[in-house]
């Protein structure tokens, strides 16, 4: 009989497997929480009711499996998810069962590591009609395509730390036409994390640039400006925690559809400080800065997909 809901296995589940599914996990335990009264409960992930309206896939995920290489990072792995016991598996050197029994299969290794993992014996049978979402950086969907079987459908997906908490900017590609059912499954996968969109694949090594190693070239300026509040004698917690929320304040205005442009000028009083501060970050080619560590970013990711180990 076909199952009701659907088993997603991650191969190489190190710090971004780790966070796409606690992302998923926690938004199933939340539609469980708004769907029962009561509280939640973990080992039974799925809502009461589901009945896939709305673009929402017919099938949610209930179980995952995590591929790891180490014992070590077994372990590491099953503290993420002591949580979830019964429901997330970890396999250490089991990726070819993991494929078996897996839905949707989603590549998390290394770009490095993609061909030893996928070219493993009994992989192209466990992947055969199944659905692989590579979240490699520089990893093309063609390079993935001829390591597994025709009827496997490829999709490459550039999530963000972020996933973790559900605040990922995921830009998802697809090089073939998905059967509706997984289109709105693998949308639904990135949005459970964060907001998704969709493009074509050129743009993926930018986007590789921008979302996936964002977190850590947003990470900078946020240490940068406390270090400035620090300089000028705030403590070192409240300096942070002050940059975090204004950096938080001023992504959530431009989604709201400001303008950046706008924003600095409503912020610079004429003769105040904030133009002072300006200036000292146009003197200090801070935008040509920022803009060539994208372009920088971009062009090492797109050199990532090669196998040289
Ligand atoms: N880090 C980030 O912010 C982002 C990363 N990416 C992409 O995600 C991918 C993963 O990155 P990240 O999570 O940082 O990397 P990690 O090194 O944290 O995770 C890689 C995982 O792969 C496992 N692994 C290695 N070899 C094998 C194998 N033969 N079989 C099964 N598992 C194996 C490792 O297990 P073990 O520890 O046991 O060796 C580890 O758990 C990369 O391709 C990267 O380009 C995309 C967006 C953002
Ligand atoms: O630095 C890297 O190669 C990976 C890809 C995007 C974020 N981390």
């Amino acid at each position: 009989m076909e199952s009701e809901s659907l088993t997603i296995t991650v191969l190489g589940c190190g710090t971004m497997g780790v966070a796409i599914l606690s992302g998923i996990l926690s938004s199933l335990t939340s539609l469980r929480s708004a769907s029962v009264s009561g509280t939640s409960t973990p080992n039974a992930l799925l809502p009461t009711r589901f009945h896939g309206v709305d673009g929402t896939p017919p099938k949610l995920p209930s179980r995952f499996i995590a591929c790891v290489k180490r014992p070590e990072s077994a372990e590491r792995v099953k503290k993420a998810f002591v949580e979830y016991v019964g429901v997330v598996r970890v396999l250490t050197k089991g990726n070819v069962e993991g494929a078996t029994l897996g839905d949707v299969v989603i590549l998390g290794c290394k770009p490095q590591m993609y061909t030893d993992i996928l070219g493993e014996e009994g992989m192209a049978e466990a992947l055969e009609g199944k659905l692989l979402v590579s979240i490699l950086a520089g990893v093309k969907i063609v390079q993935l395509k001829s390591m597994v079987p025709e009827s496997t459908r490829v999709v490459r997906a550039m999530p963000n730390t972020a996933s973790k908490i559900r605040e990922s900017m995921t830009v998802i590609s697809t090089a073939e036409d998905l059967h509706p059912s997984e289109k709105a499954l693998v949308s639904w996968i990135f949005s459970q994390i964060g907001k998704s969109l969709i493009l074509g694949e050129q743009h993926m090594d930018a986007c590789t640039a921008l979302c996936g190693s964002g977190p850590a070239f947003f990470a900078l300026i946020v240490e940068a400006m406390a270090d400035g509040g620090v300089m000028m004698g705030l403590p070192r917690a409240e300096a942070q925690m002050m940059a975090a929320q204004t950096m938080q304040g001023t992504g959530r205005l431009v989604l709201s559809g400001q303008h950046p442009a706008i924003i600095r000028e409503q912020v610079s009083t004429p003769a105040g400080c904030t133009i002072g501060g300006l200036l000292m970050l146009e003197d200090g080619k801070v935008r040509s800065t920022i803009a060539r560590a994208i372009q920088e970013a971009t062009n090492m990711a797109a050199g990532l997909g090669s196998t040289k180990k």
